[in-house]
Protein backbone atom coordinates (compact mmCIF):
# COMPACT_ATOMS: atom_id res chain seq x y z
CA UNK A 1 0.00 0.00 0.00
CA UNK A 2 1.42 3.28 -0.91
CA UNK A 3 1.48 5.67 1.94
CA UNK A 4 -0.85 8.70 2.07
CA UNK A 5 -0.81 12.74 2.78
CA UNK A 6 -3.28 11.21 5.69
CA UNK A 7 -0.26 9.18 7.07
CA UNK A 8 1.95 12.07 7.48
CA UNK A 9 -0.10 13.64 10.33
CA UNK A 10 -0.91 17.00 11.58
CA UNK A 11 0.29 19.59 8.69
CA UNK A 12 -0.45 22.57 10.71
CA UNK A 13 2.51 24.62 10.14
CA UNK A 14 4.64 22.58 8.17
CA UNK A 15 6.66 23.30 5.26
CA UNK A 16 6.09 20.23 2.04
CA UNK A 17 8.15 19.68 -0.35
CA UNK A 18 6.08 18.25 -3.43
CA UNK A 19 7.29 16.36 -6.58
CA UNK A 20 5.06 17.28 -9.61
CA UNK A 21 5.31 16.50 -13.30
CA UNK A 22 5.00 19.99 -14.69
CA UNK A 23 6.23 18.89 -17.94
CA UNK A 24 4.11 20.95 -20.58
CA UNK A 25 4.62 21.26 -24.18
CA UNK A 26 5.51 24.41 -24.87
CA UNK A 27 5.02 27.25 -27.73
CA UNK A 28 7.94 29.48 -26.97
CA UNK A 29 6.76 30.41 -23.61
CA UNK A 30 3.27 29.38 -23.96
CA UNK A 31 1.92 26.30 -22.22
CA UNK A 32 0.18 24.34 -25.30
CA UNK A 33 -1.97 21.91 -22.87
CA UNK A 34 -1.74 22.66 -19.11
CA UNK A 35 -3.02 19.02 -18.55
CA UNK A 36 -0.43 18.61 -16.29
CA UNK A 37 -0.32 21.25 -14.35
CA UNK A 38 -4.08 21.26 -13.79
CA UNK A 39 -3.44 17.46 -12.56
CA UNK A 40 -0.71 18.59 -9.81
CA UNK A 41 -3.56 21.33 -8.09
CA UNK A 42 -5.84 19.00 -5.81
CA UNK A 43 -2.64 17.70 -3.61
CA UNK A 44 -1.40 21.36 -3.71
CA UNK A 45 -4.79 22.58 -2.24
CA UNK A 46 -5.28 19.60 0.04
CA UNK A 47 -2.03 20.16 1.71
CA UNK A 48 -2.65 24.17 1.92
CA UNK A 49 -5.75 23.75 3.06
CA UNK A 50 -4.15 21.39 5.70
CA UNK A 51 -2.28 24.29 7.28
CA UNK A 52 0.57 24.05 5.13
CA UNK A 53 3.41 25.62 3.00
CA UNK A 54 4.21 24.10 0.01
CA UNK A 55 6.95 23.92 -2.04
CA UNK A 56 6.86 22.57 -5.22
CA UNK A 57 10.40 20.78 -7.17
CA UNK A 58 9.56 19.97 -10.93
CA UNK A 59 11.80 19.38 -14.20
CA UNK A 60 10.77 20.63 -17.74
CA UNK A 61 12.26 18.81 -20.58
CA UNK A 62 15.77 17.03 -21.06
CA UNK A 63 18.01 20.08 -19.92
CA UNK A 64 22.04 18.80 -19.48
CA UNK A 65 22.53 19.37 -15.95
CA UNK A 66 22.47 23.08 -16.07
CA UNK A 67 20.43 25.96 -16.39
CA UNK A 68 18.63 27.02 -20.05
CA UNK A 69 16.68 29.72 -20.14
CA UNK A 70 14.03 28.05 -22.53
CA UNK A 71 13.56 24.87 -19.84
CA UNK A 72 12.89 27.64 -17.06
CA UNK A 73 9.57 26.51 -14.94
CA UNK A 74 8.25 30.70 -15.37
CA UNK A 75 5.04 29.54 -17.89
CA UNK A 76 4.28 26.45 -14.98
CA UNK A 77 4.66 28.25 -12.22
CA UNK A 78 2.55 31.64 -13.23
CA UNK A 79 -0.45 29.03 -14.49
CA UNK A 80 -0.14 27.15 -11.25
CA UNK A 81 -0.62 31.17 -9.64
CA UNK A 82 -3.64 31.08 -11.89
CA UNK A 83 -5.23 27.94 -11.14
CA UNK A 84 -4.66 28.02 -7.48
CA UNK A 85 -6.05 31.73 -7.45
CA UNK A 86 -3.00 32.95 -5.00
CA UNK A 87 0.61 33.62 -5.88
CA UNK A 88 3.54 30.76 -6.74
CA UNK A 89 6.65 32.27 -6.18
CA UNK A 90 9.15 30.94 -8.67
CA UNK A 91 13.15 30.76 -7.02
CA UNK A 92 15.63 31.59 -9.36
CA UNK A 93 17.89 28.56 -8.71
CA UNK A 94 17.13 25.02 -7.17
CA UNK A 95 18.89 24.75 -3.93
CA UNK A 96 20.75 27.91 -4.51
CA UNK A 97 20.48 31.33 -2.41
CA UNK A 98 17.28 32.24 -4.56
CA UNK A 99 15.47 29.01 -3.45
CA UNK A 100 17.22 29.26 0.10
CA UNK A 101 15.65 32.56 0.92
CA UNK A 102 12.04 32.02 -0.59
CA UNK A 103 11.93 28.94 1.34
CA UNK A 104 12.43 30.23 4.54
CA UNK A 105 9.83 33.42 4.16
CA UNK A 106 7.32 30.80 3.13
CA UNK A 107 4.00 31.07 5.30
CA UNK A 108 1.60 28.42 6.02
CA UNK A 109 -0.68 28.77 3.35
CA UNK A 110 1.69 30.33 0.63
CA UNK A 111 3.14 28.39 -2.50
CA UNK A 112 6.47 28.48 -3.89
CA UNK A 113 8.38 26.59 -6.53
CA UNK A 114 12.14 25.89 -7.09
CA UNK A 115 13.62 26.04 -10.29
CA UNK A 116 14.38 22.78 -13.00
CA UNK A 117 15.58 20.27 -10.89
CA UNK A 118 16.98 19.13 -13.89
CA UNK A 119 19.48 22.15 -13.87
CA UNK A 120 21.26 20.38 -11.48
CA UNK A 121 23.20 17.54 -12.64
CA UNK A 122 22.51 15.46 -9.38
CA UNK A 123 19.24 14.91 -10.09
CA UNK A 124 19.51 12.47 -12.77
CA UNK A 125 23.18 11.31 -11.67
CA UNK A 126 23.37 7.06 -12.09
CA UNK A 127 25.80 7.67 -9.33
CA UNK A 128 23.98 7.00 -5.87
CA UNK A 129 25.70 9.63 -3.42
CA UNK A 130 25.47 12.48 -5.93
CA UNK A 131 21.92 12.19 -5.79
CA UNK A 132 21.79 11.43 -2.19
CA UNK A 133 23.81 14.82 -1.96
CA UNK A 134 21.04 17.00 -3.92
CA UNK A 135 18.24 14.87 -1.47
CA UNK A 136 19.60 16.26 1.58
CA UNK A 137 19.63 19.99 -0.10
CA UNK A 138 16.22 19.37 -0.97
CA UNK A 139 15.25 17.82 2.58
CA UNK A 140 16.20 20.72 4.35
CA UNK A 141 14.12 22.71 3.02
CA UNK A 142 10.76 20.82 4.26
CA UNK A 143 9.62 18.92 6.61
CA UNK A 144 7.24 16.04 4.71
CA UNK A 145 8.05 15.15 1.44
CA UNK A 146 4.84 14.27 -1.10
CA UNK A 147 5.54 12.51 -4.64
CA UNK A 148 2.71 13.86 -6.51
CA UNK A 149 4.33 13.41 -10.25
CA UNK A 150 3.10 10.21 -11.97
CA UNK A 151 4.80 11.00 -14.85
CA UNK A 152 8.40 10.38 -13.23
CA UNK A 153 7.62 7.79 -10.95
CA UNK A 154 9.21 5.46 -13.11
CA UNK A 155 12.93 7.75 -12.99
CA UNK A 156 14.91 6.94 -9.64
CA UNK A 157 15.90 10.57 -9.58
CA UNK A 158 16.85 12.63 -6.41
CA UNK A 159 13.66 14.76 -6.28
CA UNK A 160 11.71 11.19 -6.91
CA UNK A 161 12.95 8.63 -5.35
CA UNK A 162 16.20 9.22 -2.77
CA UNK A 163 13.98 12.23 -0.89
CA UNK A 164 11.53 9.51 0.05
CA UNK A 165 14.10 8.04 1.87
CA UNK A 166 15.11 11.25 4.02
CA UNK A 167 11.78 12.78 4.58
CA UNK A 168 8.48 11.50 5.93
CA UNK A 169 6.81 10.59 2.28
CA UNK A 170 3.44 9.95 1.29
CA UNK A 171 1.94 9.62 -2.18
CA UNK A 172 -0.14 12.67 -3.66
CA UNK A 173 -3.44 12.71 -4.99
CA UNK A 174 -2.65 12.24 -8.34
CA UNK A 175 -0.22 9.58 -7.80
CA UNK A 176 -2.83 7.86 -5.56
CA UNK A 177 -5.60 8.38 -8.39
CA UNK A 178 -3.03 6.61 -11.49
CA UNK A 179 -2.04 3.87 -9.63
CA UNK A 180 -5.53 3.14 -8.95
CA UNK A 181 -6.58 3.34 -12.76
CA UNK A 182 -4.09 1.58 -14.32
CA UNK A 183 -4.49 -1.09 -11.95
CA UNK A 184 -7.80 -1.95 -13.91
CA UNK A 185 -5.67 -2.66 -16.75
CA UNK A 186 -3.13 -4.20 -15.24
CA UNK A 187 -4.99 -7.26 -13.66
CA UNK A 188 -6.48 -9.75 -15.99
CA UNK A 189 -7.04 -6.90 -18.75
CA UNK A 190 -9.98 -8.13 -20.92
CA UNK A 191 -9.48 -9.60 -24.44
CA UNK A 192 -8.17 -8.54 -27.01
CA UNK A 193 -5.86 -6.34 -25.62
CA UNK A 194 -4.20 -4.12 -27.43
CA UNK A 195 -1.04 -1.90 -27.30
CA UNK A 196 -0.54 1.28 -29.75
CA UNK A 197 2.92 2.78 -29.29
CA UNK A 198 4.41 5.63 -30.81
CA UNK A 199 6.39 8.70 -29.71
CA UNK A 200 9.70 10.25 -30.15
CA UNK A 201 11.23 8.40 -27.04
CA UNK A 202 11.83 5.04 -28.47
CA UNK A 203 15.33 3.80 -26.96
CA UNK A 204 13.09 4.48 -23.70
CA UNK A 205 9.99 2.79 -24.42
CA UNK A 206 11.20 -0.36 -27.04
CA UNK A 207 12.01 -2.38 -23.93
CA UNK A 208 8.38 -2.23 -22.96
CA UNK A 209 8.05 -4.41 -25.79
CA UNK A 210 10.02 -7.62 -24.58
CA UNK A 211 7.19 -7.37 -21.49
CA UNK A 212 4.02 -6.92 -23.29
CA UNK A 213 5.20 -9.79 -26.06
CA UNK A 214 3.88 -11.87 -23.12
CA UNK A 215 0.70 -10.16 -22.42
CA UNK A 216 -0.44 -8.18 -24.77
CA UNK A 217 -2.68 -9.96 -28.18
CA UNK A 218 -1.48 -7.16 -30.83
CA UNK A 219 0.57 -3.93 -30.56
CA UNK A 220 0.11 -1.46 -33.19
CA UNK A 221 3.41 0.40 -33.77
CA UNK A 222 3.67 4.09 -35.51
CA UNK A 223 5.07 7.21 -35.06
CA UNK A 224 9.05 7.37 -34.59
CA UNK A 225 9.01 4.17 -33.12
CA UNK A 226 8.29 2.37 -36.68
CA UNK A 227 11.14 3.29 -38.37
CA UNK A 228 13.43 1.31 -35.98
CA UNK A 229 11.00 -1.93 -36.94
CA UNK A 230 10.84 -1.04 -41.07
CA UNK A 231 14.93 -0.75 -40.70
CA UNK A 232 15.07 -4.47 -38.94
CA UNK A 233 12.61 -5.65 -41.86
CA UNK A 234 15.40 -4.40 -44.15
CA UNK A 235 13.78 -1.13 -45.23
CA UNK A 236 14.60 2.43 -45.92
CA UNK A 237 13.53 5.02 -43.72
CA UNK A 238 15.49 7.95 -45.45
CA UNK A 239 16.10 10.73 -42.61
CA UNK A 240 13.20 9.55 -40.13
CA UNK A 241 13.94 8.51 -36.52
CA UNK A 242 16.07 5.71 -36.02
CA UNK A 243 17.87 3.82 -33.27
CA UNK A 244 20.52 2.05 -35.03
CA UNK A 245 21.93 0.20 -32.19
CA UNK A 246 18.27 -1.21 -31.34
CA UNK A 247 17.58 -3.01 -34.88
CA UNK A 248 18.49 -6.46 -33.61
CA UNK A 249 16.96 -6.43 -30.25
CA UNK A 250 13.72 -5.25 -32.77
CA UNK A 251 14.63 -8.24 -34.86
CA UNK A 252 13.94 -10.20 -31.82
CA UNK A 253 10.84 -8.95 -30.83
CA UNK A 254 9.66 -9.74 -34.03
CA UNK A 255 10.77 -13.56 -33.73
CA UNK A 256 9.25 -13.75 -29.99
CA UNK A 257 5.93 -12.37 -31.41
CA UNK A 258 5.90 -14.66 -34.17
CA UNK A 259 6.39 -17.97 -32.11
CA UNK A 260 3.60 -16.21 -29.50
CA UNK A 261 1.12 -15.70 -32.12
CA UNK A 262 1.20 -12.20 -30.55
CA UNK A 263 0.32 -9.74 -33.91
CA UNK A 264 2.81 -6.76 -34.39
CA UNK A 265 0.88 -4.63 -36.29
CA UNK A 266 3.24 -2.02 -38.49
CA UNK A 267 2.06 0.81 -41.02
CA UNK A 268 1.63 0.07 -44.11
CA UNK A 269 1.82 3.70 -45.93
CA UNK A 270 4.01 6.77 -44.20
CA UNK A 271 3.65 10.36 -45.10
CA UNK A 272 7.13 11.11 -46.38
CA UNK A 273 7.68 15.00 -46.37
CA UNK A 274 10.69 17.28 -47.17
CA UNK A 275 12.06 18.23 -43.73
CA UNK A 276 10.70 18.51 -40.12
CA UNK A 277 8.17 21.32 -40.53
CA UNK A 278 5.03 22.54 -40.84
CA UNK A 279 4.57 23.08 -44.34
CA UNK A 280 7.02 20.78 -45.62
CA UNK A 281 6.07 19.23 -48.83
CA UNK A 282 4.92 15.59 -48.48
CA UNK A 283 3.69 12.50 -50.43
CA UNK A 284 1.74 8.98 -49.21
CA UNK A 285 4.25 6.30 -49.96
CA UNK A 286 5.12 2.56 -48.98
CA UNK A 287 6.20 1.72 -46.02
CA UNK A 288 8.60 -0.24 -47.66
CA UNK A 289 9.56 2.59 -50.42
CA UNK A 290 10.70 5.48 -48.08
CA UNK A 291 12.96 8.24 -50.52
CA UNK A 292 16.21 8.43 -48.96
CA UNK A 293 16.12 12.44 -48.66
CA UNK A 294 12.46 12.24 -46.95
CA UNK A 295 11.76 12.06 -43.20
CA UNK A 296 8.83 10.18 -42.10
CA UNK A 297 6.41 12.40 -40.24
CA UNK A 298 3.21 10.40 -39.70
CA UNK A 299 1.55 7.12 -40.76
CA UNK A 300 -0.45 7.36 -44.12
CA UNK A 301 -4.27 6.62 -44.48
CA UNK A 302 -4.42 3.02 -45.46
CA UNK A 303 -2.48 2.43 -42.02
CA UNK A 304 -4.70 4.55 -39.78
CA UNK A 305 -7.56 2.84 -41.05
CA UNK A 306 -5.65 -0.35 -40.69
CA UNK A 307 -4.84 0.57 -37.01
CA UNK A 308 -8.54 1.54 -36.16
CA UNK A 309 -10.03 -1.67 -37.46
CA UNK A 310 -7.41 -3.28 -35.38
CA UNK A 311 -8.51 -1.14 -32.05
CA UNK A 312 -12.34 -0.81 -32.21
CA UNK A 313 -12.70 -4.77 -31.12
CA UNK A 314 -10.69 -4.69 -28.52
CA UNK A 315 -11.65 -5.07 -24.67
CA UNK A 316 -8.53 -3.31 -23.62
CA UNK A 317 -6.57 -0.59 -25.29
CA UNK A 318 -3.74 1.13 -24.19
CA UNK A 319 -2.35 3.62 -25.91
CA UNK A 320 1.19 5.95 -25.67
CA UNK A 321 3.01 7.84 -28.26
CA UNK A 322 1.14 10.15 -30.93
CA UNK A 323 1.23 8.46 -34.01
CA UNK A 324 3.22 11.32 -36.14
CA UNK A 325 4.15 14.84 -35.57
CA UNK A 326 0.27 15.79 -34.74
CA UNK A 327 1.18 19.62 -33.44
CA UNK A 328 2.01 19.76 -37.41
CA UNK A 329 -1.79 19.72 -38.58
CA UNK A 330 -0.65 17.64 -42.01
CA UNK A 331 0.63 14.86 -39.66
CA UNK A 332 -1.64 14.64 -37.25
CA UNK A 333 -4.20 12.18 -39.24
CA UNK A 334 -2.99 9.07 -38.07
CA UNK A 335 -3.04 10.27 -34.31
CA UNK A 336 -6.50 11.13 -34.33
CA UNK A 337 -7.48 7.92 -35.88
CA UNK A 338 -6.02 5.95 -33.18
CA UNK A 339 -8.06 8.27 -30.94
CA UNK A 340 -11.18 8.14 -32.42
CA UNK A 341 -10.74 4.20 -32.73
CA UNK A 342 -10.37 4.18 -29.08
CA UNK A 343 -13.73 6.34 -28.30
CA UNK A 344 -15.65 3.82 -31.01
CA UNK A 345 -14.42 0.60 -29.28
CA UNK A 346 -16.56 -0.28 -26.29
CA UNK A 347 -13.40 -1.67 -24.55
CA UNK A 348 -11.68 -0.08 -21.18
CA UNK A 349 -9.03 2.63 -23.14
CA UNK A 350 -6.35 4.08 -21.68
CA UNK A 351 -4.28 7.19 -22.68
CA UNK A 352 -0.84 7.68 -21.21
CA UNK A 353 1.60 10.45 -21.99
CA UNK A 354 2.57 13.83 -22.01
CA UNK A 355 2.06 14.17 -25.48
CA UNK A 356 -0.19 11.89 -26.01
CA UNK A 357 -2.60 13.22 -23.56
CA UNK A 358 -2.33 16.58 -25.07
CA UNK A 359 -2.73 15.49 -28.66
CA UNK A 360 -5.82 14.09 -27.29
CA UNK A 361 -7.33 17.37 -25.88
CA UNK A 362 -5.57 19.58 -28.95
CA UNK A 363 -6.87 17.54 -31.60
CA UNK A 364 -10.50 18.42 -29.63
CA UNK A 365 -11.67 15.07 -28.17
CA UNK A 366 -14.02 14.40 -25.20
CA UNK A 367 -11.88 12.89 -22.65
CA UNK A 368 -14.85 11.48 -21.27
CA UNK A 369 -14.65 9.10 -24.32
CA UNK A 370 -11.28 7.20 -22.65
CA UNK A 371 -11.31 5.27 -19.43
CA UNK A 372 -9.08 6.71 -18.22
CA UNK A 373 -6.33 9.56 -19.40
CA UNK A 374 -2.59 9.17 -17.39
CA UNK A 375 -0.05 11.87 -16.97
CA UNK A 376 2.33 9.49 -17.28
CA UNK A 377 3.39 7.56 -20.38
CA UNK A 378 6.56 5.89 -19.22
CA UNK A 379 5.48 5.76 -15.98
CA UNK A 380 1.97 4.02 -16.85
CA UNK A 381 3.99 1.58 -19.59
CA UNK A 382 6.14 0.20 -17.15
CA UNK A 383 3.68 0.02 -14.65
CA UNK A 384 1.51 -2.12 -17.06
CA UNK A 385 4.72 -4.19 -17.82
CA UNK A 386 4.53 -5.16 -13.97
CA UNK A 387 7.31 -3.72 -13.29
CA UNK A 388 8.09 -2.36 -9.95
CA UNK A 389 8.53 1.60 -10.36
CA UNK A 390 11.45 2.88 -8.20
CA UNK A 391 9.19 6.30 -7.59
CA UNK A 392 6.43 4.09 -5.94
CA UNK A 393 8.34 1.60 -4.17
CA UNK A 394 9.94 4.14 -2.05
CA UNK A 395 6.35 5.25 -0.96
CA UNK A 396 5.26 1.40 0.08
CA UNK A 397 4.37 1.55 3.94
N1 LIG B 1 7.45 10.17 -37.01
C1 LIG B 1 7.85 10.97 -36.00
N2 LIG B 1 9.05 11.59 -36.06
C2 LIG B 1 9.44 12.42 -35.07
N3 LIG B 1 8.72 12.69 -33.96
C3 LIG B 1 7.52 12.09 -33.86
C4 LIG B 1 7.03 11.20 -34.86
N4 LIG B 1 5.82 10.77 -34.49
C5 LIG B 1 5.54 11.36 -33.30
N5 LIG B 1 6.56 12.16 -32.92
C6 LIG B 1 6.63 13.04 -31.73
O1 LIG B 1 6.58 12.32 -30.55
C7 LIG B 1 6.35 13.25 -29.51
C8 LIG B 1 5.78 12.57 -28.30
O2 LIG B 1 6.58 11.49 -27.91
P1 LIG B 1 6.63 10.89 -26.43
O3 LIG B 1 7.23 11.89 -25.50
O4 LIG B 1 7.31 9.57 -26.54
O5 LIG B 1 5.09 10.70 -26.08
P2 LIG B 1 4.31 10.92 -24.71
O6 LIG B 1 4.70 12.27 -24.15
O7 LIG B 1 2.87 10.82 -25.04
O8 LIG B 1 4.78 9.82 -23.81
C9 LIG B 1 5.45 14.30 -30.10
O9 LIG B 1 5.97 15.58 -29.81
C10 LIG B 1 5.46 13.99 -31.61
O10 LIG B 1 5.66 15.13 -32.42
O1 LIG C 1 7.05 13.59 -20.12
C1 LIG C 1 7.27 12.65 -19.34
O2 LIG C 1 7.11 11.36 -19.66
P1 LIG C 1 6.27 10.76 -20.92
O3 LIG C 1 6.75 11.43 -22.19
O4 LIG C 1 6.64 9.30 -20.87
O5 LIG C 1 4.82 10.99 -20.63
C2 LIG C 1 7.67 12.87 -17.91
O6 LIG C 1 7.67 14.25 -17.57
C3 LIG C 1 9.05 12.25 -17.67
O7 LIG C 1 10.02 12.92 -18.43
P2 LIG C 1 11.36 12.13 -18.86
O8 LIG C 1 10.96 11.03 -19.83
O9 LIG C 1 12.25 13.18 -19.49
O10 LIG C 1 11.95 11.54 -17.58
Amino acid sequence: MLKTIDSLGDLTGKKVLVRSDLNVPLDGTTITDDGRVRASVATIEKLLAAGASVIVTAHLGRPKGEPEAKYSLAPAAARLAELLGKPVTLADDLVGPSAKATVAALQPGQVAMLENVRFDARETSKVDEEREALAAELAAFADVFVSDGFGVVHRKQASVYDIAKVLPAAAGLLVQKEVESLSKAVTDPARPYVVVLGGSKVSDKLGVIANLLTKADRILIGGGMVFTFLKAKGFEVGKSLLEEDQLDTVRGYLATAEEKGVEIVLPTDILAATGFAADAEFDVVAADAIPADRIGLDIGPDSAALFASKIVDAKTIVWNGPMGVFEFPAFAGGTKAVAQAMIDSDGFSVVGGGDSAAAVRILGFDEAGFGHISTGGGASLELLEGKVLPGLAVLEG
